[in-house]
């Protein structure tokens, strides 16, 4: 066993790393890798954890002095500036909120007009005091050698950390007759773009609002004169989630930031909701800074989009869920193709660019799995402890084995190109079918026959319409995205926290992608039920 694996079975989070940095780790959780270059990134440093993973910690979180007795007003204090949320009076102090058109009284306001005055439902309790705060860690740790503990400091000193509770405001901040509201979707597809495109439009409309367009094949819409606005309404999206997609669609790349609000200036676009990942909210955070550079009254509110589930401190991004279900489905079938051959073996690759939770979950859903590989956790292919020489193992006791590797796993065998998309994210080189290869080549190298079927199931995950919970989560984030806006947030995003909906300040939510922990309590879980052996 080498040194790292030695560490993790023995040591303590933060035993083997100098004491300042060990702390700020657990406070910073764990970022590990960052594959898009044009998102915005802090300067990181690299420690290994218990696991031999190197950890990314940002250079520019101030160490705390713990020996100062105001600590931890200090650290709450400045984790609140740091989540407080953008809003219009910051740039315009003078700006008079009205009351809120938003209400539980029936109406049909599509159809109403404002001349006599804004609806009000001063007896509904249904509105969010802006004062109101989410938790946003809720287990109380008591040692930091406890599973997944996150302390700040050594004696893990129980310090709140609030963020914006997310919902309708009774005072808002735009006239519904004076907005014009953009929605673009961007990057890849993910199930339930279509559920949240169909709850901003409705909602949009409740408060009022008739001008409401889409904006097409993402911010390259903005820039390209062939591609014209679409116009939205209930009526048109009344059944786009019952398919997968995005009505709008999708791409990656497009104009830059300032293009993009001059665009927006031109057509009188004061609200716009942006779907998308960490580039997507990097372009969105760009767009918010811009409108104030320029003065604009405008709202920019983003609505979480991964299936890689990659975005830091939510309980889950909208289509994970269905993704994860769409997986098991392939799991499935390599097992049976596996287990129906003559020592068959299914490989199975799943999405995951730089996280692993779609391969982690779908291989403890189905429970099928015999070998999980993610990016997270370092592995070899060959030598004693390799994968190779598990899944000789596997054939030998089993007949059959089922693999499943997330898509930016063992990279490090694979030849680099260099090549980027359109974003600037890396081209991975194939890892599945390099596992499928390789695994063919070793088992004639000894002699024994083997059956290796590889499934790439990826696209097919991707395209589906969102499951029911999926379909739920896309509803409430979608409604909160407007309600957002009306209540005067810019450069926010929405999100599920401790199961409450809650607004974050973009910057947050994507300074490095949210990994796996490979010392979570899930990821044991998973390797619990593959039975799987490190395989370093
Ligand atoms: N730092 C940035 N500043 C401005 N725009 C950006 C930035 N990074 C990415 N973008 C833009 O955001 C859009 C989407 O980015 P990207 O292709 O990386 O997808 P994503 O939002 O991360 O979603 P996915 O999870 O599917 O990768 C692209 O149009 C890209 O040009
Ligand atoms: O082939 P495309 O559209 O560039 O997208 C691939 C990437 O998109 C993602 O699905 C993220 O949305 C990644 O998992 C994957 O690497
Ligand atoms: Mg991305």
């Amino acid at each position: 066993m080498d040194s790292i694996s030695r560490a993790a079975i023995a040591g303590p989070k933060f035993t083997s790393l100098p004491r300042s940095t060990a702390y700020l780790h657990s406070y910073r959780s764990h970022g590990l890798f960052f594959h898009s270059p044009r998102v915005s990134r802090p300067n990181f440093s690299r420690i290994a954890n218990r696991s031999g993973v190197f950890a990314q910690i940002r250079k520019d979180t101030p160490a705390i002095d713990f020996s100062d007795p105001d600590w931890k007003v200090k650290y709450q204090k400045d984790f609140e500036r740091r989540f407080n949320i953008p809003h219009i009076t910051d740039l315009f102090p003078e700006a008079e909120p009205i009351p809120s058109t938003f209400c539980l009284k029936m109406r049909t306001p599509v159809l109403e007009d404002f001349a006599g005055g804004y609806p009000s439902d001063e007896e509904w309790h249904g509105y969010i005091n802006n004062n109101d705060r989410v938790l946003l860690k809720v287990i109380r740790y008591s040692s930091p050698t406890s599973a997944g503990a996150e302390c700040i400091d050594p004696g893990c000193t129980w310090a709140e950390q609030w963020v914006h509770r997310a919902g309708p405001r009774e005072k808002i901040y735009f006239k519904p007759e004076e907005v014009k509201a953009a929605i673009v979707t961007c990057g890849g597809l993910c199930p339930g773009l279509n559920d949240v495109i169909r709850q901003i439009v409705i909602t949009l409309e409740i408060y009022g609002v008739k001008k409401i367009v889409g904006i097409p094949f993402g911010y390259r819409g903005f820039s390209d004169n062939d591609l014209s606005e679409m116009p939205l309404s209930r009526k048109v999206v009344q059944n786009v989630h019952l398919s997968g997609g995005s009505l709008l669609g999708v791409s990656r790349g497009g104009p830059s930031v300032s293009d993009m609000v001059d665009s927006m200036e031109e057509r009188g676009i004061n609200m716009l909701f942006v779907l998308g990942g960490n580039g997507t909210h990097a372009g969105a955070n760009a767009i918010h800074n811009e409108c104030c550079k320029r003065r604009l009254r405008v709202a920019v509110v983003g609505v979480p989009k991964t299936i890689d589930n990659d975005i830091l401190l939510m309980d889950k991004t909208f289509g994970f869920d269905t993704a994860v279900e769409e997986a098991q489905r392939a799991i499935n079938s390599a097992y049976i193709e596996a287990h129906s051959a003559y020592h068959g073996i299914g490989v199975v690759k799943l999405m995951g660019r730089s996280s692993g939770f779609i391969a982690m979950h779908a291989a403890l859903a189905s429970g099928q799995v015999d070998i999980c590989l993610i990016p997270e956790v370092p592995f070899h292919l060959h030598g004693p402890h390799g994968v190779l020489r598990h899944l000789k193992y596997l054939i030998e006791t089993k007949g059959s084995a089922v693999v499943c590797v997330a898509e930016g796993a063992g990279q490090n065998f694979l030849e680099k190109t260099n090549a980027t998309d359109a974003s600037g994210n890396i081209v991975f080189g194939d890892i599945g079918v390099h596992i499928q290869q390789e695994t063919k080549k070793y088992f004639k190298e000894i002699g024994i026959h083997s059956d290796v079927k590889y499934i790439d199931p990826t696209y097919m995950i991707r395209a589906c319409r969102a499951n029911a919970s999926d379909g739920i989560l896309c509803a409430v984030l979608g409604q909160n995205a407007v309600h957002g806006a009306f209540a005067g947030y810019s450069g926010i995003t929405v999100g599920i926290c401790n199961t409450h909906y809650v607004y974050f300040p973009i910057p947050e939510v994507i300074s490095y992608p949210r990994a796996v922990d490979p010392n979570s309590r899930m990821w044991h879980r998973c390797l619990t039920s593959t039975g799987q052996p490190d395989f370093i």
